[in-house]
């Protein structure tokens, strides 16, 4: 058992997180490259908590650009523990309305051109994924959103797609078809990364529209996302409080934090030692 450290992954509209004490950004780099802004750390309610705006603060980087290896390992070479994801999603379903929020437990990838894996030639791994979220952060977010009174599902289907333009209204139906709840663009790779670096993830779809299958209401704009983007920030935010005041005071092990033990494929005699040398920063409990 240790201490949580909780990693938060800002989405669009949560380029900051306010009430920290002892804040402080920091550069921080990867021998994935640098991620897509310096780490804001501080406590909050006594929880070391290490914010990273996905986008950079003023979003910078589009969907299709983010260095999702270079995210993850920062925040995992930071010491976080667990990370939640906070993401602005369009709704494929008529009950997930604008201003509501979908705790994500699968996804269907559909991204084309993103470095999807931090191992490669001279190390494989093959980590399951038939659960990517794990399911007690999942379960907490869930807790805390409910407890604040916002309108929140538990489980939900994310459909991750390349962008950066939006969904063809074909698209929009085809998912639909597919069952899934919501859709947005930065899903994948970053919740198979974060197995990967063993990191506990779970992730708050915050729907911002209707994306445009829907019969009647405009088609998604930014414009429109934007306009609903400041509330479910402020929900988002309020989240994080609760959900940090709920943790249990003491963490115990999960499953995901030894997943790599059973993903590792080739021999070790073997592994490249380039390679070996960047998995070393990212889990040292095996490549140290
Ligand atoms: C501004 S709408 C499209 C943009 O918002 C979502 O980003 P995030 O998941 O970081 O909140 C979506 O995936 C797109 O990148
Ligand atoms: N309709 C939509 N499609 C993709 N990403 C989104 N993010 C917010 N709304 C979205």
């Amino acid at each position: 058992m240790g201490a949580w450290k909780i990693g938060i992954m800002g989405g669009s509209g949560l380029y900051e997180l306010d009430g920290l004490q002892d804040r402080q950004w920091h550069r921080v780099d990867t021998p994935w490259g640098a991620p897509s802004d310096e780490l804001l750390s501080g406590t909050l309610h006594g929880v070391e908590l290490v914010f990273l705006p996905r986008h950079g603060r003023g979003h910078r980087i589009p969907p299709g650009d983010l260095n999702a290896r270079a995210n993850i390992a920062a925040l995992k070479a930071a010491g976080c523990t667990d990370v939640l994801s906070i993401s602005a999603v369009g709704s494929l379903k008529e009950e997930h309305a604008p201003g509501s929020f979908v705790v994500i437990d699968q996804y269907i990838d559909r991204t084309v051109a993103r470095p999807a894996s931090f191992f490669g030639p001279g190390i494989v791994a093959h980590v399951s994924l038939a659960d990517p979220v794990c399911p007690r952060l999942s379960e907490l977010a869930f807790e805390a959103g409910r407890s604040n009174g916002v309108p929140i599902v538990n489980g939900g289907t994310y459909l991750a797609m390349e962008g950066p333009q939006f969904s063809t209204r074909a698209e929009s139906h085809l998912y639909r078809s597919w069952g899934c709840d919501v859709i947005g663009m930065t899903g994948m790779p970053e919740a198979r990364l974060a197995r990967e670096a063993e990191l506990p993830y779970a992730c708050v779809g915050m729907v911002t529209d209707y994306d445009c299958w829907r019969e009647h209401t405009a088609d998604v704009q930014v414009t429109d996302v934007l306009a609903i983007l400041k509330s479910n920030a402020e929900a988002g935010r309020k989240l994080v409080d609760t959900l940090v005041r709920s943790l249990p005071a003491e963490r115990e092990p999960s499953p995901i934090d030894t997943t790599l033990d059973m993903a590792v494929i080739t021999a070790p005699d073997l592994w490249e030692p380039d390679l070996k040398a960047r998995l070393a920063t990212l889990c040292p409990r095996k490549f140290g």
